[in-house]
């Protein structure tokens, strides 16, 4: 009778060699930081035409990843010139590995359908299973839908492999917790969820993100309550978004400022007491919440338990949310007619500067940037609108330029959609100088310019959430 997995994990000793499948936000600060810990990490990235570069970048040392990221590119430096991380397009390296973690791209074709694009995915699951060994481990990293471990990841290495997951090999799901911007701190400092298929699973993948944690502490469960826990985190994040999001635009209606409302409501505290609102904006973009919902939603659809008992014909209050969100780029058009109206100018041929293309600020990560809708909005009725952002320097088919002087030289409007941090110190009256507009409309998206500033200056000021100013006397 062979030994069992416990034994195998036993007799491989502890974990040394890893592999990381996926060079993206996710992959690339994994690997570095299991550099620093472990012996050896193989960042395992297929030679795509769109990522292939990452290769021959990560290997010279350099960071492909833009925007602020605190200590990562010293890190990547650091653990290559040791070769202790060692970037490659040959999957044959994951039989050198006692764990391999996959970290790939999981977006949905369209959300309305609920059907995810696990083919990238799929792929790297296969390579692994035709390259794991006996006794080691396969820990899925991405955001999957609930359900896709225990069944269908687990069916595929099975298949490719030849082995029996559980008795030969160990598999579990720890999702990343991350944001770009923060990528190196969220994975040393957030709890790490790890579910296994199994408890010796469990226990290999507590040995594999032990070491990386620094204030975090290790949460273990099933493979599945992790996979919920990570769609359900993000679900809940949306929705709160959304009540925030919601009540701005019952304060816009009403004619009050949200941000009287919401320090009203925070001051309510004490005996277990909590109300946090959020805040409202131009949207919720990222590559995260705005598809995480759909995978929790699938995840209940397909799970074999019978289906969910819940209110006749009302529709679930979490994908409610997400059409709030998603409506929050056409609000910021209707406040751009809704000024360039009262500056008496019409939205067609109108010049609009767009001012912030990424979905948060003081990054270059542009992923269902809510920015993109409106945008298409503005063009659609006729719009002459110019993109700027100080981070993100290219996106199909737009031009995003970094001179924020030529872009609003010459404007019928400027509207803020990333709270970009150089975007505080904008100065209206050299907007004005440059607009050459005696009454430019500017429209705020993310609370960040101070209403009476611009009024005075001769601006039409429209603000999300702020009722209070946004049918200012001209
Ligand atoms: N980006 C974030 O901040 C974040 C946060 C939390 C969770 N996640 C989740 O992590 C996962 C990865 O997200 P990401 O942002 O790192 O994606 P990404 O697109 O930045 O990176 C994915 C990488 O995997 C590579 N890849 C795709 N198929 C491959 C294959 N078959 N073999 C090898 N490499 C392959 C791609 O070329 C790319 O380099 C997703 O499921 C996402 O939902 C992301
Ligand atoms: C890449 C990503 O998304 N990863 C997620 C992210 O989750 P997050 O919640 O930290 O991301 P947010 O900051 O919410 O940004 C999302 C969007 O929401 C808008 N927003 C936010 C707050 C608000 O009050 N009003 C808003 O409108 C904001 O502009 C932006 O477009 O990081 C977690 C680890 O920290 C991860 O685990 C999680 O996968």
């Amino acid at each position: 009778m062979d030994c069992s997995l416990s034994e195998y994990f036993k007799k491989r000793g502890s974990i040394k060699t890893i592999g990381v499948i996926g060079m993206g936000y996710v992959g690339i600060p994994a690997a570095a930081l299991f550099a620093r810990s472990f012996d050896k990490v193989y960042g395992f990235q297929r030679d795509s035409s769109s990522s292939g570069y990452k290769i021959d970048l990560l290997n010279s040392g350099k960071n492909p990843l833009k925007g602020e990221e605190p200590g990562l590119d010293d890190l990547i430096r650091e653990t290559t010139d040791k070769s202790k991380f060692e970037c490659t397009a040959d999957f044959s390296k994951i039989s050198l590995c006692d764990a391999v973690t996959i970290d790939i791209q999981t977006p949905f074709l369209n959300p309305g359908d609920l059907i995810p694009d696990f083919s990238a995915l799929e792929e790297g699951i296969r390579q692994a299973g035709r390259y794991l060994t006996k006794g080691s481990l396969i820990v899925l990293e991405s955001t999957i839908t609930p359900g896709t471990t225990a069944i269908w990841a687990k069916k595929i290495l099975e298949e490719e492999s030849g082995f029996i997951a559980g008795e030969d090999f160990g598999l579990a799901h720890a999702p990343e917790r991350v944001m770009v911007g923060r990528l190196l701190r969220n994975i040393q400092e957030h709890d790490r969820i790890v579910g296994g298929i199994d408890d010796a699973s469990t226990k290999r993948a507590m040995e594999l993100y032990g070491p990386v944690l620094t204030s975090g502490n290790l949460i273990p469960m099933t493979a599945t309550a992790a996979e919920v826990t990570k769609t359900a985190e993000n679900t809940v994040r949306d929705l709160q978004i959304a009540a925030a999001n919601q009540l701005a635009l019952y304060c816009e209606a009403m004619g009050i400022n949200f941000y009287d409302v919401r320090r009203g409501i925070d001051s309510l505290k004490g005996d277990g007491i909590t109300r946090a609102i959020l805040l409202p904006g131009a949207g919720v973009g990222g590559h995260c919440l705005t598809k995480d919902t759909y995978h929790l939603e699938r995840g209940v659809k397909i799970a074999d338990e019978q289906s969910v008992d819940f209110p006749e014909g009302v529709e679930s209050l979490y994908v409610t949310a997400r059409h709030i969100n998603d409506f929050m780029p056409r609000h910021m058009f209707h406040l751009l007619k809704k000024g360039l109206n009262r500056s008496v100018k019409d939205m067609k041929g109108a010049k609009v500067a767009l001012l912030g293309w990424s979905f948060l600020a003081n990054t270059d990560d542009a992923r269902n940037t809510p920015a993109e809708p409106f945008y298409q909005l503005c063009k659609d009725a006729g719009a002459e609108i110019r993109v700027h952002d100080p981070w993100v320097t290219g996106w199909p088919g737009i031009d995003i330029r970094q001179d924020l002087e030529s872009v609003l030289s010459g404007v019928d409007a400027v509207v803020v959609f990333t709270a970009h941090r150089m975007y505080y110190q904008l100065d209206s009256e050299k907007i004005r100088k440059l607009s050459g507009s005696n009454s430019c409309v500017i429209v705020d998206g993310r609370n960040i310019i101070d209403p009476d500033t611009y009024i005075r200056n001769g601006f039409v000021y429209l603000g999300i959430g702020r009722g209070d100013k946004n049918s200012h006397p001209l």
